[in-house]
């Protein structure tokens, strides 16, 4: 998948990687196409008096900025900032291009890289100090077209996580403390990882409100020629979904990949033996693997003479490949491939003449079993709780806590406060939008009345 680099916190992207990246890239771009947003590139360096534009939504992330300072021997005049987000990039063009009701809405988003110089332990694909995402923004006349706007492109995350790389997520809105500081509320789609028992954001989806309107000036003269301020939108997803991907369908064989994102879906091996046809086995290698691609899947053949079958099963049983098929002496005579699921290790015998559909169905199934052992899995790791003693019992069980509370900043920072621990604090994840009923439930904290039921956990 990477390669280490000489530069901490940053990874090579290998093919193995970039092909997962590309395939959730094309059904996104697909879809923010047909909703009328449009790409563009901005540049990558911002300059420090507009970063500094919007003092409290940079104060906690500036130790994060990346400054260029010099050009080969000489100092810069002014040091250049490295994006770490385009919004101060990109906001003082929308006040120039925004002037009347007629350019709105305005709906733009960029593939790119962003650079953030994190201190805390890195990890490849969830925290690196420069990662590829795409970055939407978008401005709108009314507050209702931006809130239907933030939603929709959720549902497109939560299909990414479901649909592709087939990881149950969870839809909620961010908390005051774990919001986006300079927007006006945040939504996302959570993800779990059994295996340490933390959680992880997915992606984000926040409504900015007019805030950066407010800073940045974007104004328009609307319908009924009054100067008004735009409703924003921004929204991203990053190479972390293929780390959240590693670790959830993983196991003790190395990779699980799903097939709708494996760059290689199945790979064709051959299993000669001495007094056997090679010539023919290899021959049937080739025409299984141009069959199955004539017919739209990705699949290989491993006709390498310098491993043996054993060693290449173990070899793409490691990377994930999801359906491996074998051809022996046998299959030829009996005009069958012997197939085997990289998810359940399962092995079926399948007629050559039925090859095509045969596979499509193992692979829709290899698809729906990956999202559906992953869902069960992470539904045994939530616990629902209503009192502090059963959220720490459930804490230290490593769950995904559901707790009514009473949703104030300050007792979400005494939560952090008291769980604080060598694996880190316990915060919120995301108050679902699937909210359970609140009649007569208390918060778990403070005893007062229960406002709104969150997820709750240790997280990356
Ligand atoms: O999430 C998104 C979605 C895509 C566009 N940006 C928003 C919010 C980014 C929040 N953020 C996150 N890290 C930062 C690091 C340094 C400077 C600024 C920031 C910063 O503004």
């Amino acid at each position: 998948m990477i390669e280490y680099y000489d530069i901490s916190g940053c990874y090579i992207l290998r093919p193995w990687t970039m092909a997962v990246w590309e395939m959730m890239q094309t059904f996104f771009d697909a879809e923010i196409k047909k909703m009328k947003i449009k790409n563009c590139y901005f540049p990558l360096f911002v300059s420090p008096a507009v970063l500094q534009k919007e003092k409290d939504h940079i104060e906690g992330f500036a130790p994060e900025v990346a400054w260029v300072t010099k050009s080969g021997q000489s100092d810069l005049e002014v040091p250049i900032a490295i994006r770490p987000t385009s919004e101060t990039v990109m906001y003082p063009y929308y006040s120039k291009w925004i002037r009347g009701h007629r350019d709105l809405p305005l709906r733009l988003n960029q593939w790119c890289n962003v650079v953030r110089w994190e201190f805390s332990h890195p990890t490849p694909f969830i925290r690196s100090r420069e990662f590829l995402w795409q970055e939407g923004h978008t401005a709108f006349a009314t507050k209702e077209e931006a809130d239907k706007e933030v939603l929709d492109i959720l549902e497109l995350y939560r299909r990414i996580y479901e649909e592709y790389l087939a990881i149950p997520v969870i839809k909620g809105k961010k908390s005051e403390l774990e919001k986006f500081a300079g927007g006006f509320y945040t939504t996302s789609v959570e993800a779990f990882i059994p295996n340490t028992g933390r959680g992880i954001q997915g992606a984000t989806s926040h409504c900015l409100g007019q805030n950066f309107a407010k800073m940045f000036d974007i104004t328009f003269e609307n319908e009924k020629g009054e100067k008004a301020m735009v409703w924003q939108n921004s929204w991203a997803y990053s190479t972390r979904t293929i780390g959240v991907m590693v670790m959830v369908h993983g196991d003790d064989k190395g990779l699980v990949m799903p097939p709708k994102v494996a760059s290689v879906q199945i790979i064709v091996v051959p299993v000669p033996f001495k007094d056997a046809d090679t010539q023919a086995i290899f021959d049937a290698c080739d025409a299984t693997v141009n069959t199955l691609n004539e017919a739209g899947f990705r699949a290989e053949a491993d006709l390498r003479d310098n491993y043996s079958p054993g060693w290449k099963y173990s070899h793409w049983e490691m990377k994930g490949v999801p359906l491996r098929i074998e051809i022996g002496p046998k299959d030829l005579a009996n005009k069958q491939v012997r197939a085997v699921r990289r998810d359940n290790s399962a092995k079926i015998d399948i007629p050559m003449v039925n090859l095509v559909e045969q596979v499509k169905d193992m692979l829709d199934n290899i698809q729906q079993n990956l999202f559906d052992v992953a869902k069960h899995k992470r539904d045994a790791c939530v616990k629902t709780v209503r009192t502090w003693d059963e959220f720490i019992e459930a804490l230290g069980q490593k769950k995904m806590i559901l707790a009514p509370w009473c949703d104030e900043m300050e007792v979400e920072k005494d939560v952090k406060a008291r769980t604080k621990g060598e694996t880190g604090a316990a915060k919120t994840l995301c108050a679902p939008f699937d909210q359970p009923d609140l009649e007569g439930v208390n918060c778990f904290v403070t005893g007062r009345p229960g406002k709104k039921w969150s997820y709750w956990g240790r997280s990356y």
